[in-house]
């Protein structure tokens, strides 16, 4: 089974504190997402920090791009995201804006599935579009009403797309093992490393068990 990539969501609203964490737990993890309330509250200058320090990792910035695809996407491409989000209900004009957009700086799109009542649909015209990511995603807001990812997770992989599957929502190291089962290619994870006693620890663990489950 290939590998999947660790995604670290870096979710703090403070410049310092999240670049300080992405520090530590660099060795561990594949792909740096900015959060969205982090970049909300940081903006560009984040994702070009981010991008000096670690030229050779993989930076997403988690947009939720609502509309304006293009023209909201286009800034942050060319300051050096690999991978933008844009939420799938959003709709195609939007999602087609932010994969031009991409096209322009041969970088990625991924489509956040949030609250998409139709996910099937949706990714399946995603991906025509050429969107290369579908995020499987249970918010934080919806994790606190006891929800998890795993349903939408298994239904995602299951439409044998021609496309990477990201899954987000609380992932620990308890659920890692049936998350890579499942077919994940990108394993999110936020809290379970930036709310442990140690994040550096807790990012080495999930790195070890991802790949005890893959191999
Ligand atoms: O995308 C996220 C959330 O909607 C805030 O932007 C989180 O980064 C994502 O859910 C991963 O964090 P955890 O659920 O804490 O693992």
């Amino acid at each position: 089974m290939a590998r999947p990539l660790i995604q670290m969501a870096l979710d703090s609203l403070d410049f310092d504190q999240t670049v300080a964490l992405a520090d530590k737990v660099a060795p561990y993890v594949d792909i740096f997402e900015i959060g969205t309330p982090c970049i909300k509250y940081n903006g560009i200058n984040l994702v070009k920090e981010l991008r000096n320090r670690y030229p050779d990792k993989l930076l997403l910035v988690d947009l939720k791009t609502m509309d304006a695809g293009e023209y909201e996407a286009g800034a942050f491409y060319a300051a050096g995201a690999d991978i933008c989000t844009v939420l799938g209900v959003s709709g195609l004009a939007t999602i087609g804006g932010v994969i031009k957009a991409a096209k322009k700086h041969a970088a990625e799109v991924q489509v956040d599935l949030i609250n998409v009542p139709n996910k099937a649909e949706c990714a399946r015209e995603s991906a025509k579009l050429g969107a290369q990511i579908m995020g499987v995603h249970t918010g934080l807001d919806a994790q606190a009403a006891g929800q998890t990812p795993f349903g939408d997770l298994n239904e995602v992989t299951s439409l044998g797309l021609n496309v990477r599957v990201s899954v987000a929502g609380g992932i620990k190291p308890a659920t890692i093992d049936q998350t890579v089962k499942a077919g994940a290619n990108i394993i999110v994870v936020g809290a379970a490393i930036y709310g442990a006693p140690c994040p550096a620890t807790a990012a080495r663990e999930i790195r070890e068990l991802v790949d005890a489950a893959a191999a």
